[in-house]
């Protein structure tokens, strides 16, 4: 790994502010050796995911990944979302599965692009979600212990690459007002509680570090501030995963 990637690493694992220079410095390390970097947004429901990677789909070299939602609400002709959140006992375990697979080939997907930006991941499904299950006792031991060998085989046998984690640190009390006003017809019955408790195990996957195992370093940012201040902090990651790719097209 050259000097500026291990900087940058060392920089995001201690929290600390990336420095405009180390990242393009990283970044163009990275493109002269061809490296493309790869990075994950995630965050609790309704925390931003969307509205951030929005910034970057007009970039002809930044490849963004949105959720596949359009997919798990029509899995041959079958809305698992709404399946799921309407008899969770019944369909976690299908729709998890569907989730986790629809992960690995966004993962997967060969892009042209030197930057490939995904919503959300393979590692959120398992050490988040699936965690979140097997805690309120909606998949019982063997789905989970399923769930769990798919996702160390994809691991280990397909090509999954991290580089840095974007993590919308948000409140609970804040998504759940956001998702509200969304107002997502699946999510309609989601209650804080959920978000809470999906909340508890970002922070342990990406913060304290004590479920799974983080794949990249995090760089964290406060979600909580409304659109128009945290336009800044948008701006300035923006600013520096552009400078990554060596052309910018678009407004
Ligand atoms: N910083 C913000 N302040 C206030 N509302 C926001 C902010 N970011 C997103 N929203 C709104 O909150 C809702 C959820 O945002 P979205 O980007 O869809 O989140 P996610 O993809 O993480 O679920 C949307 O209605 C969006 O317009
Ligand atoms: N049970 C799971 N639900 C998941 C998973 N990934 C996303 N989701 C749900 C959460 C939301 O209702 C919706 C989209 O998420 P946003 O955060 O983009 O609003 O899908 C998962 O792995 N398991």
């Amino acid at each position: 790994m050259n000097a500026a990637r291990q900087n940058l690493q060392k920089l995001a694992q201690t929290g600390a502010q990336i420095s405009k220079s180390s990242l393009r410095k990283s970044a163009k390390m990275s493109n002269a050796s061809g490296k493309k970097l790869n990075v994950i947004v995630e965050g609790n429901i309704g925390s931003g995911k969307t509205t951030f990677l929005e910034r970057f789909k007009d970039y002809s070299d930044v490849c963004v990944l949105a959720e596949p939602i359009d997919m798990w609400r029509n899995c041959n002709g079958n809305n698992l979302l709404g399946l799921m959140y309407q008899d969770s006992k019944h369909w976690s375990f299908s729709f998890q599965s569907y989730v986790m697979l629809t992960m690995v080939q966004q993962h997967t997907l060969p892009t042209p692009c030197s930057v490939k930006l995904m919503e959300r991941s393979i590692y959120s499904a398992r050490y988040c979600f699936v965690e979140q299950m097997k805690k309120d006792k909606i998949i019982a031991e063997p789905s989970a212990a399923v769930l769990d060998e798919w996702f160390k085989w994809s691991l280990e046998n397909t090509k999954i690459d991290v580089d840095f984690i974007v993590y919308l640190r948000t409140s609970p009390e804040i998504v759940y007002e956001r998702m509200q006003t969304r107002g997502r017809e699946e999510e309609k019955k989601i209650p804080l509680g959920y978000l809470q408790d999906l909340h508890k195990v970002h922070e342990e996957w990406l913060m304290d570090k004590t479920i799974g195992h983080c794949p990249a370093p995090v760089i964290v940012i406060d979600a909580d501030q409304d659109k128009t201040s945290i336009c800044k902090e948008y701006e300035k990651f923006e600013v520096d995963v552009l400078k990554m790719t060596p052309c910018k097209v678009g407004v």
